[in-house]
């Protein structure tokens, strides 16, 4: 649906040069609620611009369902980006105009007659929940309702690709809910492939089933939802899922278990159909060894189980080695030593 094929981007102000997108290549398919996350200044925003051609690449290609858009002409452009609706963090509304004139307005821009304009814009309202505010300004509503009418003006022109800058970063959590709730709805509903940029993890977690995060420009792992939490490989993606489950207790617990002579920790993971499984009491049992969870957790994740478990072993050295062995093959584990690198 969205190719991005070795884009790279810099911006130059005299002496100075901003490498904002480098070599990134990403698939995105259609149906797809695709994440991208990262920090302040990692890229994010100008990898959004990049589909509908706000920026131009300085090399590679954007391809839109097979379709390098940079080739297209300055018409077909207009007519591919009718059909990239867009969201803003700060909703970018038309204070002046009503509820029904801001989401109509796309419509109109298209040379839509009045009277199926109008049709169509009772129909989105009503599809956001707003149909009882088409006569009210802007500045009468709240930050949920004024991001609903932001939906409702993107779908206006039935986009196939809905592109979503931080839309929810200025709302509290509750409506943030509500409105990922919503998009959730607009990509089952419509089949509208959402591309979405954000620094929360939770909104990734939320609706999205794929991810890809990215630092200093570069997308430093992209995969599913899934498989990414449940096995993230670089150190900031683990710095982000560890901002929305804590998979390690604290640093200062950890010492202290370490200064009372605690043992040593493993920490296993598992998922699917192994959380309904005895596979530790069984494993444990055969080889004599005692087990002690001394933290965490089995979570649900885009309706599948995973357990995240710290776990100390106490008992002849040899059976605790066996039953590291024989766990090996049923799930991950790591050795957990050193709390500030993560995993080890
Ligand atoms: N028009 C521009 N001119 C010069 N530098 C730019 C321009 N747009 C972006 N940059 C720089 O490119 C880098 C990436 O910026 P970008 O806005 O894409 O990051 P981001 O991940 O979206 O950050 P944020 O979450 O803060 O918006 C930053 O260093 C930024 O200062």
């Amino acid at each position: 649906m969205i190719e991005f094929k070795n884009v790279s981007k810099t911006f130059r102000s005299g002496q100075k040069k901003v490498e904002a997108v480098k070599n990134v290549s990403l698939s995105i398919d259609q149906g797809d609620i695709f994440g991208i996350i990262g920090f302040s200044g990692a890229g994010k925003s100008t990898l959004l611009r990049l589909v509908n051609m706000l920026e131009r690449p300085d090399s590679g290609a954007v391809h839109i369902q097979g379709i390098d858009i940079q080739k297209l002409s300055a018409k077909e452009l207009r007519k591919r980006r009718q059909r990239i609706g867009m969201i803003f963090q700060n909703f970018n509304l038309f204070n002046a105009r009503t509820v029904a004139g801001n989401v109509g307005y796309p419509l109109k821009l298209a040379g839509i007659p009045k009277k199926e304009r109008e049709k169509k814009v009772t129909e989105l309202l009503q599809f956001v929940g707003l149909a009882d505010k088409a006569k009210d300004f802007p500045d009468q509503l709240s930050g949920g309702q004024k991001q609903r009418v932001g939906i409702a003006r993107a779908l206006a022109t039935s986009p196939d690709i809905l592109i979503c800058d931080e839309a929810t970063s200025a709302l509290d959590p509750d409506t943030t809910a509500d409105i990922l709730k919503l998009l959730k709805q607009v990509n089952q509903d419509f089949g509208v492939t959402i591309l979405l940029i954000t620094h929360e993890m939770h909104v990734i977690q939320s609706i999205c089933n794929k991810v890809a995060v990215m630092e200093a420009g570069e997308v430093i792992e992209t995969g599913n939802v899934f498989n990414t939490f449940t096995n993230p490989q670089h150190v900031t993606t683990q710095k982000f899922i560890r901002s929305v489950q804590q998979d390690l207790p604290s640093k200062s617990i950890l010492e202290k278990w370490k200064a009372n002579g605690g043992k040593k920790l493993y920490r296993i993971i598992f998922q699917g159909d192994i959380t309904n499984q005895p596979i530790l009491s069984t494993t444990t049992r055969k080889h004599h060894v005692d087990f002690n969870i001394v933290y965490g957790s089995v979570r649900e994740l885009q309706e599948r189980l995973f357990g995240n478990l710290l776990i100390s072993f106490t008992g002849d050295d040899s059976h605790i080695k066996q039953v590291l062995k024989e766990l090996k093959t049923i799930v991950k584990i790591e050795e957990v030593d050193d709390y500030e690198s993560g995993l080890v």
